[in-house]
């Protein structure tokens, strides 16, 4: 066999430990288990064969019995002898095998806890290998000269094993000198990760859409199973830029229209060849990536990087060897790319949209974010994820307290920022302008560096918000309004990028095409009405924005007091009730989400209907990412903006900067219906109040029991509670008053609800409409009824004007 015969060193990281294995001899293959033959290195290290045969060859009686291997241990010392006997093992070379099943019987001790997982895990990667097998035949003719080559070296042992016949993989590493191979001895653990050509054609036709892009075939695979089957407009006008051209990315597109994947797919795939590049070449830092653009692999030429973990206990390394070998892997593993998002939220979609791009890269991603224990982010930087997707400040805060893996950002690959224009507004985020001086330190390191810059936004430019004009007075220069040109290269120089391909396919209204956006005028004391009227008019999944965080929490209680069981959402909540919030939110189809702007941005909640403005937002930004969260991805959504008088005047700046020329439609109400909202809301209004007040009495009494206690004093009616001679003191009896109040409101409230508030064959006009018989709607959809609204204001108005002409 003539791949037996090279001399080089591969590093295999484990479970078990990481343990260098000569593989020049056979022996070593027996010791990480493998029962098939080894296939050629004519294309590639060992460290990638290794790979290869673990994975494909993987003893399914191993996979098996990692679940009870403790009481089958006996057996397999029985198995270790046998193959000992077939090879022909020199005295020095059983020694060897017997101390590598002495540490391997050890070993099972420590993974015994983790080898049902592994087990698992294996398991599943041979039954896809079986497939990807079973495809690859079919492109056997296209590798015929690749494959002879295999045989030829494979030679006999081919034959031992039908199942797995030998060229059924090709190595994507090109040939190396042994020279190079000394050179490669220790890769780390990620390049030495095994690269096989995934042989699928299942996707090909329904993918052709993609063909062009430079999109790797890996990260398409993925794409298939998730149903994209074309690129998204901005998916296709900035992959070819950034993957084959390498170049940096200034991207504008309306919300929901697939952001993520423009700037996830070229740093996967450029994450990919750079890997790549480090196995063949040994290099263990990340490479630049800028510079004379390489010519994107052939289709055929993509690796398949099955995750590092799932080879784990394959090594038969001891773990002192591990424990050292593998603080020194790590910081060999490159932090190839940084993705930077403004909220918390946000970081954890995008690292889940990542992962599921990059489920055939062996990719690793991780989110780092506040409100969640630093202890554990640090021990997901341990991992040393090749993607770190982060809010700024809680980078910024493991990075300055000296974290190995963050250690590597100034050798960065990649940076994105998403949402980018909230990212550098002044006055937040100070922590990006620090982490930005870091990247930025070096100016060879920040010429080679790819940078994606991404909104929905970027382009939009406003005046100050009213709020803070009135700051804006004093010392402070006057505000001077940019024009896009300004703003945008204002951004390419405070982020330190160069020549970008800057791709703005924003509509000049901003918001998304299939979106339909109205308002609604009423006093600031009926909102509460009109929204209880909208969610039980048109139930469907339902944000509604306010501009404060008093204001989430007044309308989460009413809200709950109305059976609606909202779910709120700011910054003061604990992440974890946040994070939790959100995921029942995308449960329930008629979920209704009460937040602050903290969820204006990115959020990719699949078929939220509705958008509620409780309050005119303070920015036009505000108002197009807010309105984001519906009608997303070519799906329909509506927005309704609720405006009392006071707020006419920041929807008149909305609507200019947005450069609207004609007002946004009224959204239909019945009024006939809103007696009995109005009076669910006000009894719901009176239960919070009532409930506060018995609140309020009782925490008085609370304190004032606690220091009549410590002063060891007796106050009528603090002391005693049950003391019938206490049942005539005022506070008891306002206590019980209270609460009887509260028991008759809240039966009362009770027996409302149980109440249809809208009749069957519930139908109405349009409040503006000319025409008493245009306006009948059967339908509860909102974006029905907006649009039926909508031609029937149009016909008014057209009746309107025939009888002004006519007059
Ligand atoms: N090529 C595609 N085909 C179909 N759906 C896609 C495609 N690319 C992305 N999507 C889906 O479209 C939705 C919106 O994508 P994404 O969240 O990236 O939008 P975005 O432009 O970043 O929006 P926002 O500006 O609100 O952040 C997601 O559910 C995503 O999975």
């Amino acid at each position: 066999m003539v791949s037996t015969a090279k001399t080089a060193k591969l590093t295999k990281k484990g479970k078990k430990g990481n343990k260098e294995i000569k593989n020049d001899k056979a022996e070593n293959w027996q010791k990480v288990k493998i029962k098939g033959h080894v296939i050629s290195d004519e294309f590639g290290g060992y460290e990638g064969l290794i790979g290869l045969e673990v994975l494909e060859d993987y003893d399914a009686e191993l996979v098996k019995s990692s679940k009870k291997r403790a009481s089958k241990r006996s057996d397999k010392k029985e198995k270790v002898k046998s193959k000992k006997k077939k090879v022909s093992k020199t005295e020095e070379e059983e020694e060897a095998s017997e101390s590598s099943s002495e540490s391997e019987s050890e070993d099972e001790v420590v993974f015994t806890a983790k080898s049902t997982r592994k087990a698992r895990q294996a398991e599943r990667h041979a039954q896809k290998l079986e497939k990807l097998k079973e495809k690859r035949q079919k492109r056997k003719e296209s590798r015929k000269l690749k494959k002879e080559n295999i045989e030829e070296e494979d030679g006999s042992e081919s034959d031992d094993n039908e199942e797995n016949p030998s060229g059924q993989y090709v190595l994507l590493r090109p040939p190396q000198s042994d020279d190079e191979n000394e050179e490669a001895a220790e890769p780390s653990s990620d390049e030495e990760v095994p690269q096989l050509v995934p042989a699928s054609t299942e996707y090909e036709d329904e993918l052709s859409a993609w063909n062009g892009l430079g999109v790797p075939s890996n990260i398409l695979r993925a794409l298939a199973e998730q149903g994209f089957k074309a690129p998204t407009q901005i998916q296709s006008m900035t992959l070819p830029a950034a993957i084959h051209g390498k170049k940096d990315i200034l991207g504008a597109a309306e919300t929901g229209s697939g952001k993520t994947l423009a700037f996830g797919i070229p740093m996967l795939a450029g994450i990919m060849e750079l890997k790549q590049r480090n196995a063949s070449s040994g290099i263990r830092k990340a490479p630049k990536v800028k510079g004379a653009p390489i010519a994107p692999p052939a289709d055929d030429e993509h690796e398949l990087t099955p995750p590092p973990d799932e080879l784990d206990h394959v090594s038969g390394a001891s773990d002192e060897d591990s424990d050292a070998e593998e603080r020194e892997q790590r910081k060999q593993t490159p932090l190839y790319g940084l993705v930077l998002t403004p909220t918390r939220e946000l970081a954890v979609q995008v690292k889940n949209h990542l992962v599921s791009a990059a489920k055939y890269t062996g990719i690793k991603v991780a989110a780092i974010f506040g409100g969640l224990s630093v202890a554990k982010q640090e021990r997901v930087l341990r991992q040393c994820p090749e993607i770190v997707v982060a809010t700024p400040g809680r980078l910024w805060e493991l990075f300055a307290q000296g974290n190995q893996h963050l250690n590597k950002l100034d050798d960065l690959s990649f940076l994105v920022i998403d949402e980018t224009d909230r990212m550098v507004e002044k006055g937040h985020f100070e922590e990006l302008r620090s982490l930005l001086k870091v990247l930025n330190a070096d100016e060879q390191k920040k010429q080679q560096r790819q940078n994606f810059v991404f909104s929905a936004t970027l382009t939009l430019v406003h005046d100050l918000p009213d709020h803070m004009q009135k700051r804006n007075v004093g010392k402070r220069p006057k505000f001077v309004k940019q024009t896009v040109d300004q703003k945008i290269e204002s951004l390419i120089e405070e982020l330190g990028i160069s020549q970008p391909k800057i791709v703005d396919i924003t509509s000049t209204q901003q918001t998304a095409q299939t979106l339909t956006e109205s308002r609604l005028l009423c006093p600031i004391d009926q909102k509460d009405f009109y929204l209880y009227y909208f969610i039980q008019r048109h139930p469907g999944r339902t944000i509604v924005f306010c501009n404060s965080i008093d204001c989430v929490r007044r309308l989460a209680t009413i809200f709950g007091l109305l059976d609606c069981s909202p779910l709120p959402l700011h910054a003061n909540m604990i992440q974890k009730q946040r994070l939790k919030n959100l995921e029942r939110f995308r449960d329930c189809p008629t979920g209704l989400l009460i937040a602050t702007d903290v969820a204006a941005r990115g959020l990719d909640i699949p078929n939220v209907e509705h958008v509620i403005h409780y309050q005119v937002p303070r920015t036009s930004e505000n108002y197009v990412h807010r309105s984001g969260r519906t009608a997303r991805a070519n799906k329909h959504g509506i927005t309704v903006m609720f405006m009392e008088p006071g707020e006419v005047r920041s929807y008149v700046k909305l609507y200019k900067t947005l450069e609207r020329t004609e007002d946004l439609p009224l959204f239909p109400i019945s009024e006939r219906f809103l007696a009995g909202v109005r009076e669910r809301v006000n009894l719901a209004r009176d239960l919070d109040k009532e409930e506060l007040k018995l609140k309020r009495v009782q925490s008085e009494r609370g304190w004032m029991k606690k220091h009549a206690e410590e002063m060891d004093m007796i106050i009528d009616g603090y002391n005693d509670e049950s003391g019938s001679d206490q049942d005539e003191d005022p506070f008891v009896i306002e206590r019980r008053r209270n609460r009887v109040h509260v028991e008759t409101v809240r039966a009362q409230l009770h027996s409302l609800l149980a109440q249809p508030l809208f009749p069957r064959g519930f139908s109405f006009k349009y409040p503006n409409s000319e025409n008493a018989d245009v306006t009948t709607s059967h339908t509860t959809s909102a974006v029905d009824t907006m649009k039926a609204a909508i031609e029937d204001q149009k016909l008014a108005k057209k009746q309107r004007n025939k009888r002004k002409k006519n007059a």
